[in-house]
């Protein structure tokens, strides 16, 4: 939905160069919208949105939140309409627009494919060409088939050309509603794709959430100050805090295991044969971790949440 008036005067008001809030764009609803939730609390950023309203002042930070569609983030954040937002890679590519990525946040991942019917038998995106591909990804499916059409072209007489449509939503149906013989979207988990009957046959690329800058952001400090926060929730998402008690004879092992960020914390014990060693410990590999260090003889290996950081 399009920014109401009453979103403009927000807007106005939040735009003032006395106050000189720095604007924030968030998806506003979406796959990414709860993650951008939790990074905005976890960033201490606290807002109260009123309802309906797109606009929402932050109540403890120079900043206004700007509650928009996941695809028209990037050409805001690049036209410096906004500041900063958050979108996925995906969309920054098909908008074309220039913004800075400041950092990937390690969520909303999925891979943009070229889908085919099972049925077709079509393995090779070449055997696309001349057909029909619907997509939401209009800019970047459009260069790609010229690519493709270029390439087949210069071995035929009669020039070939691939039909691009666009649809905005429910994209897989486009074959079984007879409208194309591939489309391009979205693939996580692969379950829209195979209820369709689609197989994959091509990534042009692979996406996640990532916070944009607009170039010459006007904020550079305020930009700076959340960036950095919203970094230590990212990063205090990825790791765990593991402590744990070893014979110092095996103390050189024991840091191979868990080398840390720069270094463990190695400290005394009562028993001067044991250490004890605080680390972080990145949260996908802590299983394969603890079972590494208990046949080491480590004992008491304790793991913590982080629920922030700085690094
Ligand atoms: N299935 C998915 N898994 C992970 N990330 C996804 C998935 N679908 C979309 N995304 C990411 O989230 C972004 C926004 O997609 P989302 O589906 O939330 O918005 P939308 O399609 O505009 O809205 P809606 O689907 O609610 O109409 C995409 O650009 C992509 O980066
Ligand atoms: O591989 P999966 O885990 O099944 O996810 C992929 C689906 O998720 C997105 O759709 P969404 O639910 O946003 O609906 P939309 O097509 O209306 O955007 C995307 O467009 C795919 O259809
Ligand atoms: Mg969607």
């Amino acid at each position: 939905m399009p920014l109401t008036k009453t979103d403009f005067i927000t807007l106005n008001e939040a735009k003032d160069p006395q106050a000189s809030r720095l604007l924030f764009a968030i998806p506003k609803k979406g796959r990414l919208y709860e993650h951008c939730q939790k990074l905005l609390a976890g960033a201490d950023i606290q807002y109260h949105r009123k309802n309906r309203l797109d606009i929402a002042l932050s109540t403890n930070q120079h900043v206004s939140l700007v509650f928009l569609p996941a695809s028209d983030i990037p050409k805001f954040v690049g036209e410096g309409i906004v500041d900063l937002g958050i979108t996925g890679q995906d969309m920054v590519a098909e908008s074309g627009a220039d913004v800075d990525e400041v950092m990937e946040l390690g969520f909303g991942k999925c891979d943009l494919c070229v889908q085919v019917p099972i049925a077709s038998g079509i393995t090779d995106v070449k055997d696309l060409v001349g057909k029909r591909i619907v997509t939401s990804f209009e800019h970047l499916v459009t260069k790609y088939v010229a690519q493709l059409d270029a390439d087949a072209n210069k071995t035929r007489k009669q020039p070939v050309k691939t039909a691009v449509s666009f649809v905005s939503g429910s994209v897989e149906a486009a074959c079984a509603l007879g409208l194309a013989d591939a489309i391009v979207d979205l693939v996580e988990s692969g379950e829209t794709m195979r209820a369709a009957g689609l197989t994959p046959i091509h990534t042009l690329l692979s996406s996640q959430a990532v916070l944009i800058a607009n170039k010459k952001a006007p904020h550079p400090e305020l930009t700076a100050k959340i960036t950095r926060r919203i970094r230590g929730v990212i990063l205090a998402a990825r790791y765990v805090y593991c402590n744990y008690n070893v014979a110092r004879a095996k103390l050189a092992e024991a840091i191979k295991i868990t080398p840390g960020r720069k270094a463990p914390t190695v400290s005394p014990l009562e028993n001067d044969q044991w250490v004890a060693i605080s680390v972080m410990v990145a949260k996908d590999k802590v299983a394969e971790i603890m079972d590494q260090l208990e046949a080491i003889g480590a004992t008491d290996i304790l793991v913590f949440s982080i629920t922030n950081c700085r690094a």
